[in-house]
């Protein structure tokens, strides 16, 4: 079979420290105006976005399709930050696909991998450099950088999963990650109280 243009080997240069890789094919900022139902202290979403709206996360995308495949790569790089009390996190979504699994690889700064099924199991592990997680396809995942330095970390998964982002929006996780007394710390989420 003559391979086609997209049917040949690429390697892309990542760099630990930013997050960002070359070549993309595109890349997506998210603030905190983009977030604005993910975060429970509304009163500070209106003032942050007033004062300027900060940028919360980037996300940087090559979906690396060839005639028969896809294996996308999503780099994330999440500002150190608060919104009130709560820590800077990735708006967090349930895959599409009932059958599409995904790899998360921490590779700089720390925080939380928060994930949930439709039936209400909840998990959150900490994570460090290093630290790769499986997220089986009935899982919602949010990422949440509670330390003092940009958390970046690296995902793959097929372009098949898709993304639905709205039951999030609506009742977001069963639990939050707040900074209380300089702590990181678990309180469930007031809209499943
Ligand atoms: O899609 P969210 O919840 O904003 O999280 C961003 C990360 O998750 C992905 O969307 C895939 O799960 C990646 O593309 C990206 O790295
Ligand atoms: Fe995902």
């Amino acid at each position: 079979m003559a391979l086609k243009k997209e049917d040949y080997p690429i390697s892309v240069q990542f760099d630990f420290n930013t997050g960002v890789f070359e070549p993309q094919e595109k890349s997506v900022e998210r603030k905190v105006s983009d977030m604005v139902k993910m975060f429970h202290d509304k009163t500070a979403v209106e003032s942050m976005i007033k004062a300027g709206d900060p940028l919360v996360y980037e996300i940087f995308y090559y979906g690396f399709k060839t005639s028969a495949s896809d294996m996308a790569l999503g780099t994330t790089r999440i500002q150190p930050g608060k919104v009130g009390d709560e820590y800077y996190m990735t708006k967090g979504h349930f895959h599409e696909a009932f059958d599409q699994p995904e790899i998360y690889f921490c590779v700089k700064g720390e925080g939380y991998l928060l994930m949930e099924t439709r039936e209400g199991e909840f998990q959150a592990e900490k994570w460090t450099p290093g630290t790769i997680s499986h997220i089986p396809p009935m899982w919602a995942h949010r990422v949440v950088n509670t330390g003092k330095e940009p958390l970046v970390f690296v995902a793959t998964y097929h372009l098949a999963a898709g993304h639905t982002y709205t039951e999030v929006e609506e009742k977001g996780f069963l639990k939050c990650l707040v900074e209380k007394d300089g702590k990181a710390t678990f309180v469930l989420n007031d809209k499943r109280k």
